[in-house]
């Protein structure tokens, strides 16, 4: 049987994908069956996050025992195939095929597109040049804003890395202080301008979600306060109070795929800082690099062991791939910083890392000293090291919740050490719930007097801020232990109503808006909740507006589902005071040691995991890995 037939028998494909392979087969009714199931996976690799299909790889996408043709000839068959181009070099546009093989990787043609487009990006704001002056002068406010730069503090080498570096990259788990750095580092840049005699700097805050955006408003104005008492009270009232969606800085057109801005109408910014970096998708992510105007610097947070993105990419990776640990400074970098990082620039300066290219150059002039030997000219660094800092130290007060210990075992993927931190119970407020399958029914937790008690909230604001405190999350979608079952559940008991019957609108739901609708204002991702008017009006609430909170006909909403149960996937980029974690019975293949690690630090003050030891041991064996060819474009 053909390996497209076998594909289609095994129901793997979506009729999408199908239709890819059809397509082709009715232009060229000779195109060899391995071409065409080839297609077919390209298109599904989309679908499932990767940003091409590996040959070498078939079973990441479609994990069955089928007569996979072997990788070498299955490769030359796609580059012989008419319907592939195989470019001459990464840089240039393919020539019009609807795939492209590179690398290893079969793309569709608009995926390579975007992940060339952003690598070219990347790179050339990596390459753009930062004012060399200043740096001296800034020295008495960098030593008070990080007091222990001499000793390495991964922070001030972050902050003093924004001064050299115009694409940036500042990574590092929950609470190790990654936007305290982002607003100390904006406070420098803007006295560097301001002591230069020029305005400050033009800053957009940006993040993937509104929640995200809100959270790093939030954090940003904290950091703002901390600064309160160093002088800089000019610098301070240039920082931006608010951060926006990624899809509103880059302006929505309604109903097209363009954005307001790109390269040809670049964003009015100098300075571009994104926070949650790792959900970013490809084709986001390059739309945002082009729409960066020419010179402006591009800041990336992130956390490196978090889910990537729903959509294809996990850019932040590829990114990282090529950008290294993050904690070597280039030699260039190390001297001109000196004034700043004292001795921890000299501690810190990687010996693997060249001085950059433009400074060690070619050499095309004779030496001076013909007696000497004349020393090769010195590689550039390779792919963007030197772009990153890493951020490891743990700032939160961790009183009430002990995260740090079960997240570092979770990020290794160490299944004893989670099962032993679990078991022993001795982490504070992490709470194992070993076996338990039904949230519902767990002992000692009530979750149902928890949504209950959003009812009877004294008003919207109040039962919005209740909602944020507790929230189930689950790793799966569908089944008993996933979040539409839940809901569906949870709503019942909450509303009286069999399972199963349409939705009812009651006080105290919790919804979850599904799409972006520019014309509500709401946004995929979005949280709210009915609650009655003062006239007795039900009606849907949501945070935001000059009042804090906006009030919508539940009959109008967008589309929306229930929230009192939410996957991990949807909870990206959220927080919540209290996490029931909820793993269900069955080993899934979209568990993986990113999911419970993604899970697990969206709490706040509380964590409840529930699940066996073989699920979160099969889960921490697994990567959520994706393929992608970005790290190489970018010279990992
Ligand atoms: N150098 C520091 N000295 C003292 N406190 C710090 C320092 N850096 C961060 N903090 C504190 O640690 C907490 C977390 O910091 P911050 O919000 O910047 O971390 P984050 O990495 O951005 O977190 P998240 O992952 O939630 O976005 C804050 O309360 C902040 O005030």
């Amino acid at each position: 049987m053909s390996l497209l037939r076998e594909l289609d028998r095994i129901n793997a494909l979506r009729p999408l994908d199908d239709a890819l392979a059809n397509t082709l087969r009715r232009l060229d009714p000779d195109t060899p069956d391995s071409v065409l199931a080839a297609a077919a996976l390209a298109s599904l690799a989309v679908a499932q996050g990767h940003a091409g299909f590996d040959p070498a790889q078939p079973r990441l996408l479609v994990d069955a025992e089928l007569a996979w043709p072997e990788a070498d000839s299955w490769a030359q068959a796609l580059a012989a195939s008419r319907f592939v181009a195989t470019p001459a070099a990464e840089d240039l546009q393919a020539e019009a095929a609807p795939l492209v093989f590179e690398h290893g990787l079969l793309y569709l043609r608009r995926y390579r597109e975007y992940e060339r487009r952003l690598a070219l990006r990347l790179r050339a704001i990596a390459a753009a040049a930062m004012p060399e002056t200043g740096i001296d002068a800034l020295a008495p406010l960098f030593a008070q804003l990080f007091p222990d730069a001499a000793r390495g503090d991964a922070q001030a080498r972050a902050a003093a890395l924004a001064l050299r570096r115009n694409l940036l990259l500042v990574t590092g788990g929950p609470g190790t202080g990654k936007t305290t750095t982002i607003a100390r580092l904006l406070a420098l840049r803007i006295v560097q301008a301001l002591q230069a005699g020029h305005p400050p700097p033009r800053i957009a805050l940006a993040a993937p979600t509104g929640r995200a955006a809100d959270r790093m408003a939030e954090s940003l104005r904290r950091a703002v306060r901390q600064m309160e008492s160093f002088g800089i009270d000019d610098a301070l009232a240039a920082l931006p109070g608010e951060a926006s969606t990624l899809h509103r800085l880059l302006g929505v057109i309604p109903d097209a795929p363009r954005f307001r801005h790109h390269a040809g109408n670049p964003l009015p910014f100098d300075i571009v800082v994104v926070d949650e970096a790792s959900m970013v998708d490809l084709p986001l992510m390059c739309k945002l690099a082009e729409a960066v105007a020419d010179g402006a610097q591009l800041i990336l947070l992130g956390d490196p062991d978090q889910l990537p993105s729903v959509e294809a990419g996990d850019v932040l990776a590829g990114i990282l791939r090529a950008a290294g640990d993050g904690n070597t400074l280039r030699a260039d970098d190390a001297a001109a910083l000196a004034p700043l990082l004292g001795a921890a620039a000299v501690a810190s300066a990687g010996a693997d890392i060249a001085p950059a290219a433009e400074a060690a150059g070619p050499q095309t002039t004779l030496p001076l000293f013909p007696a000497e030997p004349a020393r090769p000219a010195l590689p550039a660094p390779p792919g963007l090291h030197g772009h990153r800092a890493h951020l490891t130290r743990g700032w939160r007060q961790s009183d009430s919740l002990q995260l740090a210990p079960l997240a570092d075992a979770v990020r290794r993927g160490d299944t004893d050490d989670t099962l032993a931190l679990l078991r022993a119970g001795s982490l504070a407020n992490i709470h194992f719930h070993d076996g338990t399958d039904d949230p519902l029914a767990a002992r000692g937790f009530d979750l149902l007097a928890h949504f209950r008690g959003l009812a009877n909230a004294a008003d919207p604001a109040t039962a919005l801020a209740g909602a944020n405190r507790l929230r189930l999350l689950t790793a799966l979608r569908d089944g008993p232990q996933g979040a539409r079952g839940l809901n569906a559940r949870i709503e019942a008991q909450l509303s009286g109503r069999r399972i199963g019957s349409p939705p009812a609108w009651f006080p105290g739901r919790l919804l979850l808006i599904t799409e972006n609708s520019y014309r509500h204002g709401l946004f995929n991702g979005d949280v709210g909740l009915c609650l009655f008017d003062a006239s007795g009006a039900l009606l849907a609430w949501f945070p935001g507006g000059s009042e804090g909170v906006r009030a919508f006909h539940p009959a109008a909403l967008p589309a929306h589902e229930s929230a009192f149960a939410m996957t991990v996937h949807k909870a990206q980029g959220s927080e919540f005071d209290e996490v029931w974690l909820q793993l269900p019975r069955q080993d899934a293949r979209v568990l993986s040691r990113e999911l419970l690690y993604t899970g697990l630090t969206r709490a706040r003050t509380a964590l409840h995991i529930a699940g066996s030891a073989e699920v979160i041991a099969a889960a921490l064996g697994r990567h959520a890995g994706r393929v992608s060819g970005l790290g190489w474009r970018l010279g990992e």
